[in-house]
């Protein structure tokens, strides 16, 4: 690892020479808190965005993690989804079902994969989802935040896209006031496809352990705003992510980094 530290707000930085590299640590990041969370509470519920973030996860299938990982236990959501149906080249599920769950073949049931309903209008699918999150709460496969009525996820792992969205909370297109919603949705996404659903920043807030992915030279800029918590007036969604009683753990590779503050591009 090229970096790693705390930075402010007790956020973790963890900056990677390449892709490679960063990887291996990430799988080996989402298998023990997947160990702790089912020592904890006998189950691990995760929420899984798009992007490039299945493709940095794909070794979760390989040796070790497909025999050490409790499988049975994972609980499945998505934080983003476009609304198109389950088989279209740009569903989140499908991204996940083909570069994961489908190598992971019986360990990974489809009851556990709790995925959106693409087919219905965005506010139905929103409104669906939400309420597909609200009965598993109920029932404690998905656990309860301690401050707030809101799920508390195992984990969250999230994408950054180079506008600073971050699931699809988009610059200028979400609410940063909501408080109210767990699962909102938006019809006119700057990225296709326009319609998408997606949890709201208190959902990510109140999560145990959110991640953010940021990969690659496009991401720089926005990542040093977010980071070095350098403007804009106006808050990018990215820099919104700030679990109150959860960890909050950054993951960028060095192309990433490239315009963050000195301590970060220091190598160990
Ligand atoms: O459904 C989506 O579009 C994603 O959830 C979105 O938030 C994505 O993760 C970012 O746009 C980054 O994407 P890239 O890694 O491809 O830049």
């Amino acid at each position: 690892m090229a970096f790693s530290g705390d930075g402010k707000d007790g956020r973790e930085l963890r900056v990677y020479e390449n892709l490679d590299e960063l990887k291996v640590d990430l799988v080996e990041y989402i298998a023990k808190l997947s160990d702790a969370a089912v020592k904890e509470r006998g189950t691990f519920a995760i929420a899984l965005s798009g992007g490039s973030v299945i493709g940095l996860i794909g070794a979760l299938c390989q040796a070790p993690y497909r025999e050490t990982v409790d499988w049975s236990v994972w609980q499945v959501f998505w934080a983003d989804e476009r609304l198109v149906a389950k088989d279209h080249p740009d569903s989140n599920y499908k991204l996940a079902k083909d570069g994961l769950f489908s190598k992971l073949k019986v360990l990974v049931l489809p009851s556990q994969l709790h995925s959106v309903n693409g087919l219905l209008s965005a506010e139905d699918a929103a409104v669906d989802y939400e309420f597909v999150i609200r009965q598993l709460v109920r029932t404690r496969l998905i656990g309860v935040s301690e401050t707030s009525d809101c799920p508390k996820f195992d984990l969250v792992l999230l994408d950054m896209g180079s506008d600073g969205h971050v699931a699809s909370l988009f610059p200028g297109h979400f609410d940063p006031d909501e408080t109210e919603e767990w699962v909102t949705y938006i019809t006119d996404s700057p990225e296709p496809p326009s319609g998408r659903i997606t949890f709201t920043m208190p959902v990510i807030n109140a999560a145990a352990n959110v991640a953010v992915i940021a990969t690659g030279s496009d991401k720089a800029e926005a990542a040093h705003l977010v980071i070095d918590d350098a403007g804009p007036e106006c808050p990018l969604p990215a820099k919104m992510v700030n679990p109150a009683d959860g960890k909050l753990t950054w993951f960028l590779d060095k192309l990433a980094a490239s315009k963050l503050g000195s301590c970060a591009q220091s190598s160990e």
